[in-house]
């Protein structure tokens, strides 16, 4: 059986750094989130407020254009262009971290962004994959964009059994980390498993597991603004393990904080408390 390493509070500590007087925006990562079709633009406007919450230095968000004004009288912060728009390709090497997926659906243009971003992607940028994106390259493992210098995939269990061909039931340690390495070939690459107790597989072999949140987070966008952090946290604490370990962590901490006193926790809650408990820990330092 496989060791399981269990994330604990320190990583906060670690992981959040105090902000240094000489600095801008650009010092905390510039990161374009692709997502939110007609029907799902919560689920990009959820994964943003994560991103900025998380403290990204700048934000930009490819979507359908039905979902600008929402975008913006949300999150003000966050620069639009319209996924259908080409100059998205001469944008997307500007980036350090790519989120794609939240809302994307699976339709002819989540496809070709999938193809272009496959294109454009270098080895030097993270990207994020969640949701529809994972379940487009279930359907055609050609569109993993395979040129990306990390990988970091978010799947529930369910999208998870369609990524990796094992039935939720059969989901063990050992079967995660042989399909995360088959899948990831050359590439650096990270499989956070969503669940009540998210695990964390480093294709190294390490598993760490997530062992606090709550029922309260079993909530539509739970997920989406889990990789809004996790994008905003690679932006500036660049993308090593402990960076996703510690956003994984903020995600819950902040859930059950909620929790305490609230039947039902809101992701855009979450994503709320996110500056006042990084603050907190910044200043363990
Ligand atoms: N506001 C918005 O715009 C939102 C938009 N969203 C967007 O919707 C798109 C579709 O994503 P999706 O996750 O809703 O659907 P899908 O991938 O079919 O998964 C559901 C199926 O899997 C099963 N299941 C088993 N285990 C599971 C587990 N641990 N966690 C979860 N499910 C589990 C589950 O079983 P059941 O509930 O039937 O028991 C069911 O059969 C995607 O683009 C996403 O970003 C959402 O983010 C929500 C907010
Ligand atoms: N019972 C639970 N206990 C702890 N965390 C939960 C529970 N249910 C859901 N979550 C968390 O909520 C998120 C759900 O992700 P996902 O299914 O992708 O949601 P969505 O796509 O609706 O945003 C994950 O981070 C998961 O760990
Ligand atoms: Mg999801």
């Amino acid at each position: 059986m496989t060791d399981e390493i269990t994330i604990s509070e320190d990583i906060l500590k670690k992981v959040i750094k105090l902000r240094k007087s000489n600095t801008h925006k650009g010092n905390y990562g510039r990161i374009l989130l692709i997502g939110g079709s007609e029907n799902y633009g919560g689920a990009i406007i959820m994964a943003t407020e994560g991103a900025l919450n998380a403290g990204a230095g700048l934000i930009a968000v490819a979507t359908h254009s039905i979902n600008l004004t929402a975008l913006h009288a949300r999150d003000p912060e966050a620069m639009y262009i319209d996924w259908k728009d080409n100059k998205l390709a001469s944008l997307v090497p500007q980036m350090d971290v790519i989120v794609c997926g939240p809302g994307l659906g699976t339709g002819d243009q989540a496809k070709r962004l999938l193809v272009m971003l496959k294109e454009k992607i270098t080895p030097d940028q993270t990207l994020v994959l969640d949701a529809s994106a994972i379940d487009l390259i279930s359907e055609d493992k050609n569109l993993l964009p395979v040129k990306a210098g990390h990988l970091i995939f978010t799947p529930h269990q369910m999208e998870w059994q369609r990524l990796s061909g094992i039935r939720i039931e059969f989901q063990t340690d050992q079967a995660n980390l042989t399909a995360l390495h088959h899948l990831a070939q050359n590439n650096n690459a990270t499989l956070v498993l969503k669940s009540n107790h998210t695990h964390v597989y480093s294709e190294y072999g390490t598993v760490y597991v997530n062992r606090i949140g709550n029922p309260g987070m079993a909530t539509g966008g739970t997920g989406d603004t889990l990789a809004g952090i996790i994008g905003g946290f690679i932006a500036q604490f660049g993308p090593n393990p402990d960076t996703i370990l510690a956003a994984v962590y903020l995600h819950s901490l902040a859930g059950d904080l909620i929790y305490q006193d609230h039947y039902l926790v809101k992701p855009t809650q979450i994503s709320s408390l996110l500056p006042k408990l990084m603050k907190k820990y910044a200043d363990l330092n």
